[in-house]
């Protein structure tokens, strides 16, 4: 009689391997003894141990190629939150994650870990030291948050009372390190271009920033509790620093760093904001016209200057989390990762 191979379960798939948060979760997973399918619509990187799969998740029989003898699957991946692209976030971000749940139940996977945002608790207006226990938000910011809340629920609705796929939802917030497409790049864009020369507010505001290497470190250490019986099975969880920073005290440091000067002069939040929001509507009328993408969207406008932190209080008890970079060392690594973009450069 032939016996059927248990997969093993250091085995393990990353779909959105090749972004900033899936290279570096598949880097640590591969320094832990795990083998790892790397799933993706394009290909980054090669590395020994990873073995990549080019493909839509939005196509079952791709996927299916990729998660074979998989018992664990991190879901990373996602439309960056700047296409602003309404079809596209709910294609990828609820469509797509409906059919990885599909494959993940057809392929036997056992174990599935989500990359949500804290985002999706967030209205624009303050959150301090925000629990899981805030309701997601009626009026989400943009179209990516509002499919970031729908892929949650999915996700999290998905989770077997007979264990045949437990789930859970990691929340970081403002993630930020090496390889980041994204924060770093735009900032040194706007400083460039001189318009990093405003605090948006009076520049007090807290909010979480948090060193990729501690989200990586959330994610593997969900899918380590995650058994039948633990209490984080279908929970979402924020993983953060743990060290809410004024946002424009991180971006001075980031800038400060870099070279370029640090933002001194303050604008009044309102009137930003409303301005924000004008050129965005401008935007959406021009766009069959002329593509012109506003630096300054209504969305960041309220992320720079509104307080917005979170508790990892659940986190720490649920799963023993503790971040493992501190804000200061993430920083001071992330400004030597970018000499690239140092101002002279
Ligand atoms: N960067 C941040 O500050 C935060 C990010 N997140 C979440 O973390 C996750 C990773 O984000 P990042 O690494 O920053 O973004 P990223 O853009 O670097 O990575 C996303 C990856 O998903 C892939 N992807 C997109 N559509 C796909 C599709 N249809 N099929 C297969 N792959 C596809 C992209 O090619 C890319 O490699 C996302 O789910 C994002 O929503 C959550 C909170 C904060
Ligand atoms: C031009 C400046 C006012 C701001 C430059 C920095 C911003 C690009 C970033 C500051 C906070 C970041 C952030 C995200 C993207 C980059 C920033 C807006 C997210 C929206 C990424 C996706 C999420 O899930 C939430 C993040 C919150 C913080």
């Amino acid at each position: 009689m032939a016996t059927r191979i248990r997969p093993s379960s250091k085995r393990c798939a990353v779909i959105g391997g090749s972004g900033f948060l899936g290279r570096h979760l598949v880097e640590k997973l591969l320094s832990k003894g795990y083998s790892v399918s790397v799933f993706d619509i394009r290909q980054s990187y090669e590395l020994p141990g990873a073995t990549f799969h080019q493909g839509d998740l939005c196509d079952k029989q791709a996927l299916l190629a990729a998660l074979r003898d998989v018992t664990l699957v991190f879901h990373c991946a996602s439309p960056a939150p700047a296409s602003d692209d309404k079809a596209l976030f709910e294609r990828v971000n609820i469509q797509g994650t409906q059919t990885v749940i599909q494959a993940c139940t057809e392929a036997g996977v056992q174990k599935m870990v989500l990359t949500s945002s804290a985002s999706v608790v967030f209205e624009g207006t303050d959150i301090k030291n925000g629990s899981e226990d805030l309701p997601y938000a009626e009026k989400p910011i943009d179209y990516y948050t509002e499919t970031k809340i729908e892929q949650e629920k999915l996700v999290l609705k998905a989770c077997k009372p007979d264990h045949s796929l437990l789930t859970v939802a990691i929340r970081p917030h403002g993630i930020f390190g090496p390889r980041d497409p994204q924060l770093v790049p735009i900032l040194v864009d706007t400083a460039r271009r001189g318009k990093m020369k405003f605090i948006i507010g009076d520049g007090t505001n807290l909010v979480d920033f948090t060193y990729v290497e501690n989200v990586v470190h959330g994610h593997i250490l969900a899918a380590e509790s995650l058994r039948p019986e633990s209490p984080i099975c279908g929970k979402a969880y924020h993983i953060t620093n743990d060290e809410p920073v004024r946002f424009w005290d991180f971006m001075s440091d980031v800038l400060v760093g870099l070279g370029y000067a640090a933002p001194r002069y303050h604008l009044p939040y309102s009137l930003v904001y409303g301005l924000a929001l004008l050129l965005w509507l401008v935007s959406l009328l021009l766009r069959p016209l002329v593509a012109f993408k506003p630096t300054f969207t209504p969305m960041r406008v309220a992320l720079a200057g509104t307080h917005h932190y979170y508790s990892v209080s659940r986190a720490k008890q649920d799963m023993g989390y503790k971040p493992v970079v501190s804000l200061k060392e993430g920083i001071k690594r992330t400004v030597e990762s970018y000499p690239h973009l140092r101002h002279g450069a």
